[in-house]
Parts: C-alpha cells; sequence; structure tokens
C-alpha cells in the first residue's frame, strides 16, 4: 500500500502534513455525494493527501486526493509503486478557503474546517468562484509549472484573457468551466497515472485536419515524482449555440418529429471520425487470441455487474451466448482494431447552428481502467454505443412511436457506411455483441449512478437477451417501463 505523498509546491499548505486534520471530516461527508464521484456504494474509510498546491493569490488548494475505500479503487488494481494509485480512487479537488463565504458562495460550501490548518475557515467548491475559475484561465495562458501542475499550450493558441467564467450546470461525470462562451476547460475528477485519450485523441485528430472534434487549446498534468503525468484538465473552444444530440433527439420526439435525417448525418460524422483515427494511430488486426480476450472480458464484466446488480442475474446464461458467438467469427466478420471514442452517445454529439455534428468527450467509459480505454478496439463499439442512445431516447418519451429507434438506427447505419465506414449490417455479431456489452455497462452506471434509469438498460437486456442471433441492427425497442 502506498503512503501518503505529499508534494513540495509553491506553497507553504503543500508542504503541510496536517493539512488532511482540517479536510477529512468535511471531505467524508461531501465527496460521496458529488455526482463525480466513482466509488458510490462503499464507504470511504480514510483519505491520502497525494498531491497539494496552492494558487495564489485567491486561496485556492489544488490537491489530489486519494479516497480509500473497501474493496479497493473502482477502476481495479493500482499500479506497483504508483503515488496516485493505489487503495482507493484518486480525485481532482480544488478547494476555495476563506474566513468567511460570501452568500453568493453559500451553495459551494463544503463545511467549516474545525481542526488543523485550516481551522475557522469556510472549505468550499472553488469551481464555483468566478475568481478561482478566472485564476485558472490565467494559468493556462501562461505555459509552465506550479508545484506538481504543469500548463501548457497547442502551438500557436492564442487565448484571450479577462473572460468571463461560468460553471456549466450539467450533472457529468467531470466538471466544466465555460469562458466567455469561447473555451470550455473540463476538470477531470477522477485521475489516474497515464494520458487521457479526451486529450490524446482530438490533439491527434486535429494534427490529421479532422475539423468534427474541438481541438484541445491548452492542457493542464500533474507531475508527481514517479509514475506517468495525470492528464487533470483540458481547454478547448466552446461551440456557442451548438444543442447536443440527447436533447435534441427528445425535443424530435416530444414533437413527434422525424429524426431520421439527423440519425443519417450522425452516422457521417461518426465514420469521418473513425477514418481520421484510423488514418492517425495505427490498426491492428484481431486474431483468434485477441477476440478470445475480448469476449473473456464481456463475459467477465457480465458476471461482475449480475453480482453488484441482482437483477441482471437471470440474464447472464443467454447474454453469455451473444459473447459466445464472437469467438466463432471468422477474421474478415471482425476486421481490425483501431482507437475509437469509447462511449459514444448522443449525449456527446453536439450540432452546431449551421447543423454539422461534432463530436466531443473521448474520455472513454470513466468506469473502465485507462490502459482499457486506450486499446485498440473495432469501431463497431461506437456504433453500438450510438445504437442503444436510439433506444434510450425513445424510452425516455412515452409518446415514442414504436418504429422511432428502428428507423434512427437504420438511418444511422446507412450515413455511416455511406461516409466510409463498414456496414454495420455486415457485423451483426460483431453489433449484438457490443450492444449487449454496452447495456450491461449501462445497468451499472444506472444503477450506482441515476438508479430510476435503471428500466431503460434492463428493457435492452430483456430484448437482447430473448433475441435469435442475426439483424441485432434494426428492431423495434420495448418502451420504458415507466418507473
Ligand atoms: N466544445 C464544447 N462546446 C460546447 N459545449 C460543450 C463542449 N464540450 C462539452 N460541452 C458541454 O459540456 C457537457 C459535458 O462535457 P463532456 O466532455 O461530455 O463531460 P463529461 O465527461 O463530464 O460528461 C456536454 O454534454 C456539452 O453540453
Ligand atoms: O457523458 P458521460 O461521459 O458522463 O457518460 C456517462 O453518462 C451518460 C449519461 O449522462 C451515460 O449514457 C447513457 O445515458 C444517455 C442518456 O442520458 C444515453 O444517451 C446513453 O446511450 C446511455 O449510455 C454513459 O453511458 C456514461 O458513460
Amino acid at each position: 500500500m502506498s503512503e501518503a505523498v505529499i508534494r513540495p509546491a509553491a506553497g507553504y499548505e503543500s508542504a503541510r502534513p496536517d493539512l488532511l486534520a482540517s479536510l477529512d471530516p468535511l471531505l467524508r461527508a461531501w465527496l460521496p455525494r458529488q455526482r463525480w464521484f466513482a466509488g458510490k456504494g462503499r464507504p470511504v474509510t480514510g483519505f491520502t493527501l497525494v498531491a497539494a498546491t496552492a494558487l495564489r493569490p485567491s486561496g485556492l488548494l489544488h490537491l489530489l486526493v486519494r479516497a480509500e475505500q473497501a474493496g479497493g479503487p473502482a477502476q481495479g488494481v493500482p499500479a506497483q509503486g504508483d503515488p496516485a494509485a493505489g487503495p482507493g480512487d484518486c480525485y481532482q479537488l480544488l478547494l476555495g478557503v476563506r474566513p468567511t463565504l460570501p452568500p453568493q458562495l453559500a451553495p459551494a460550501l463544503i463545511g467549516h474546517a474545525e481542526h488543523g490548518p485550516l481551522a475557522g475557515s469556510a472549505v468550499y467548491e472553488g469551481v464555483h468562484d468566478p475568481r478561482a475559475a478566472a485564476l485558472l484561465l490565467e494559468r493556462l495562458r501562461i505555459p509552465g509549472r506550479i508545484g506538481v501542475l504543469r500548463f501548457e499550450q497547442a502551438p500557436g493558441a492564442e487565448i484571450p484573457g479577462g473572460l468571463t467564467p461560468r460553471m456549466l450546470g450539467a450533472e457529468q461525470s467531470n466538471s466544466s468551466l465555460v469562458y466567455g462562451d469561447r473555451y470550455i476547460l473540463k476538470l477531470i475528477r477522477r485521475v489516474v497515472p497515464g494520458l487521457n485519450p479526451d486529450l490524446e485523441l482530438p490533439l491527434l485528430l486535429a494534427r490529421e485536419g479532422c475539423t468534427r472534434v474541438p481541438a484541445p487549446a491548452a492542457w493542464c498534468t500533474a507531475e508527481l515524482d514517479s509514475g506517468e503525468p495525470l492528464t487533470l484538465g483540458v481547454l478547448q473552444p466552446f461551440l456557442a449555440g451548438a444543442e447536443d444530440g440527447w436533447e435534441l433527439a427528445l425535443r424530435t420526439l416530444a414533437k413527434g418529429d422525424d429524426f431520421t435525417a439527423e440519425a443519417y448525418a450522425l452516422g457521417e460524422a461518426t465514420a469521418e471520425v473513425h477514418a481520421a483515427l484510423a488514418a492517425a494511430a495505427p490498426q491492428v488486426s484481431l486474431g483468434p487470441p485477441q477476440r478470445e480476450v475480448i469476449a473473456d472480458e464481456m463475459v467477465q464484466r457480465l458476471r461482475d455487474t449480475a453480482q453488484d446488480v441482482p437483477m441482471l442475474r437471470p440474464y447472464v446464461p443467454a447474454l453469455t451466448d451473444a459473447f459466445e458467438e464472437l469467438r466463432q467469427l471468422p477474421d474478415a466478420d471482425i476486421g481490425f482494431a483501431q482507437r475509437v471514442h469509447g462511449d459514444l452517445h448522443l449525449g456527446q454529439c453536439l450540432r452546431a447552428p449551421d447543423g454539422t455534428w461534432q463530436i466531443i468527450d473521448f474520455e472513454g467509459e470513466p468506469a473502465r481502467p485507462l490502459s482499457e480505454r486506450r486499446r485498440e478496439q473495432p469501431a463497431m463499439r461506437d456504433v453500438a454505443g450510438m445504437l442503444r442512445s436510439f433506444d434510450y431516447a425513445a424510452c425516455s418519451v412515452p409518446e415514442a412511436g414504436l418504429g422511432w429507434a428502428a428507423a434512427c438506427r437504420e438511418a444511422y447505419c446507412a450515413g455511416y457506411a455511406a461516409a466510409g465506414g463498414a456496414d454495420p449490417a455486415a457485423h451483426a455479431v460483431l453489433v449484438r455483441a457490443y450492444e449487449t456489452d454496452k447495456a450491461v455497462y449501462e445497468v451499472l452506471y444506472e444503477a450506482r449512478h441515476r438508479p430510476d434509469w435503471l428500466p431503460v438498460p434492463m428493457a435492452a437486456i430483456r430484448r437482447l437477451s430473448a433475441a435469435a442471433p442475426g439483424n441485432p441492427v434494426v428492431r423495434t425497442p420495448p418502451r420504458r417501463p415507466r418507473p
């Protein structure tokens, strides 16, 4: 087990090992309630301060804190000797510290410290403080190092100062700040050693000349004494006036309008991004051994999820069949693996005011280990993610016509194939396996974060386990059972 690692940083706070005496009781109550807290359902048994940096002059503390939990980290076995990896997950926190909190910051209060060096101070979520948010942008405008934090910029980036910050209200896996409707800074909450694909892939795509993905303008990493740097945040252009595909689909559904033209365009956008990713990063062939690995992992995830979510258990044998089919696939049916988005759904697609679709959030499924998220995979994995998303939308609107999702799924696949992607209908077994794997992931995601939504992926679980192999692409989804 790694010990507490406190890095000497630019400010005096970082050298004070008693900082946790002030913060521990406050964080114990506050951290598990955050949407982005990955270890829901298991008590926090303690904290380890991985790094602390005082961002002056605002009284803003940047912390990397490991939350120790019974059962270990949400993301699996930690790397040996890595201070950011340990028996629990490591989170990025920005804490404001003031003697008293002005009324406008009252909703951001985490608590009043009673012990240690911060005793008597109000501790609050720094991202809600415009002064602190402005300070972060200033740091990103000036490349360099402060303590363990390194700020970098894309070549030629000219980020103006003085942009007014606002916190994005969305319930997210991370936290985002918008600056003057010009830039958006995503602060990654659960951080792990290694390059985050949400920085890596948009940088690669920008170099490839792909305009479907906002190009990173600046970013921040933490360099600890050992292990790879951790990606902490990415600043990219904000697509002002854009609407995300999930909101647009729900609005269209509520009005009884057709969404197939948009679904087709989304298929085209996905194929373009896949082509650019294939050109920017190497493709690898998927022989029988790799297929075994993929199928084994899917079966294991199903079993693990059924342990956590008992309502999944009756479906395990039938769903396992969908994964077993993968092992038998001829090489030609599975094709190549390449870098993919990894968590593609309607909410990750933004429709700009001129009607073009952009794709964001290449982080992959946040609960999976980074090594897995950065691995080459069949492009059909992303296609399957979008197919699930049309199901989700149809299940969420009681007035949805039964054929709505089926028509969107068909149009999406047609757009994907027309724009140069492989025809999903010709990869039915692969799509079915990835759709099943995604639905299993969603069962766990909803059980942990939005239990009211569990009926949505469970409807897919029933459909997928009942369906015979073949033609999984165009199928009418069941309506969402009302909770
Ligand atoms: N470049 C952008 N332009 C406009 N809005 C954006 C942009 N990037 C993200 N967003 C908004 O921020 C939300 C969260 O971003 P996302 O990268 O998906 O974060 P998370 O990983 O927390 O889900 C998106 O749903 C979208 O509404
Ligand atoms: O966008 P995130 O990276 O935070 O992704 C996570 O949260 C998503 C929900 O916000 C979740 O997506 C699921 O719900 C969507 C509707 O809200 C639906 O469109 C998706 O198809 C469905 O998977 C995603 O799985 C999760 O990783």
